[in-house]
């Protein structure tokens, strides 16, 4: 238990070499809600269609990976194998909510150290071509709220300095669509809540406005910071902002080929003759804390020719990808279990 009523659950395979480093296979048990009547299934009977789409929430974030993982982990087993390299698997809660009762808790608690990692893999996106996406690094999540305070009064006359034009003009939008770039390079910025009023006549002494904004790694974080401080000076007096997730850590894992583990991924996926599209993670997971202690993660969800339905309706992953990535991570854990100690390992 990392938190009250927070529970991480281990399940561990001793390797042959168990002093070397570990290879960690994190999930996240939680999921996000769903609209049932936006969806052609119950979402969580995981119906399958007749082209062998299997429907349900978490079909693709990421019960599917967790199930690989376990499923890869039953076949070797059974086949008699062992291996230098301890395999953890972590179950871990609260992903979707920021991980912070969850992996952040668990990522200090004496039960991780213990676990002596070594690299990590955890959950990625689907890719609709026939490459599958891996992320060496993820956008920093800052959610900001900026609190526009303004002169009052009646709602019919003409009020200088009022709360909402401040509002307004902290929320100019500017967006451009610039193709040669992936998600994970570029910085977004969402207004996802706004807030304040009291009456249609009554100008209210103060409106908020929040952001969803999702920072690429190679943005320098206190320059970022310092201009928004910028534009809410010149929105207009007064104005203040508090943050309400900030993570500052910016730290990506090796995708060079001298990296024993990334050429241990790497080089399994060539021999399986998989296409990999190296990308930065749009949004946030678990990896984010992984790397930010210093150990080197990926994020792999085997899943092409899929479209990226996370979070979103009718939710789904066909059961040929799904049964080929069992058979993806068979081969991956053999080779990743074998990387040979590296210097500081026994
Ligand atoms: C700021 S923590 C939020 C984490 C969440 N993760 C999955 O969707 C996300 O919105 O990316
Ligand atoms: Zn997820
Ligand atoms: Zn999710």
């Amino acid at each position: 238990q990392v938190c009250p009523g927070r529970v991480v659950a281990i399940m561990t395979w001793t390797g042959t070499n168990p002093s070397l480093k570990s290879v960690l296979l994190n999930s996240h048990t939680d999921v996000v809600p769903v609209y049932q009547e936006q969806w052609k299934y119950d979402a969580f009977a995981a119906v399958k269609d007749a082209e062998g789409n299997i429907y349900g929430r978490g079909t693709q974030d990421m019960k599917c990976v967790t199930i690989q993982y376990i499923e890869a982990i039953r076949r070797l087993k059974a086949a008699g194998k062992r291996f230098p390299r301890t395999i953890h698997l972590t179950f871990v809660p609260d992903e979707e909510v920021g991980g912070h009762k969850g992996m952040e808790s668990f990522i200090n608690h004496p039960e991780f150290k213990k676990l002596n990692v070594g690299f990590a893999l955890d959950e990625g996106l689907a890719n609709p071509t026939e490459a599958f996406t891996v992320f060496y690094g993820e956008r920093n999540p800052w959610w900001i709220t900026i609190r526009c305070p303004g002169s009052p009064g009646h709602g019919s006359r003409f009020v200088e300095n009022t709360a909402a034009e401040k509002l307004v003009s902290n929320c100019l939008p500017a967006s451009e669509g610039l193709s040669c770039f992936t998600l994970g390079d570029v910085t977004t910025v969402n207004m996802t809540m706004v807030h304040g009023g009291v009456a249609y006549n009554v100008i209210p002494a103060e409106m908020d406005v929040s952001f969803d904004l999702r920072i690429p790694p190679t943005v320098d974080l206190q320059e970022f910071e310092e201009q928004i401080k910028a534009w809410c000076a010149e929105a207009g007096e007064g104005i203040t902002y508090e943050f309400a997730q900030k993570f500052m850590q910016q730290n990506t894992t090796s995708t060079e080929d001298n990296n024993p583990w990334w050429k241990a991924f790497s080089s399994t996926c060539k021999a399986l003759n998989m296409t990999l599209e190296k990308e930065i993670f749009p949004a946030a997971t678990d990896s984010r804390f992984i790397r930010a202690v210093g150990l080197p993660a990926i994020g792999f969800s085997p899943m092409n020719r899929t479209p990226i339905l996370l979070h979103d309706h009718n939710e789904f992953l066909n059961e040929e990808v799904f049964l080929r990535g069992i058979t993806v991570y068979e081969r991956l854990l053999p080779v990743l279990t074998a990387v040979p100690a590296q210097s500081g390992e026994e």
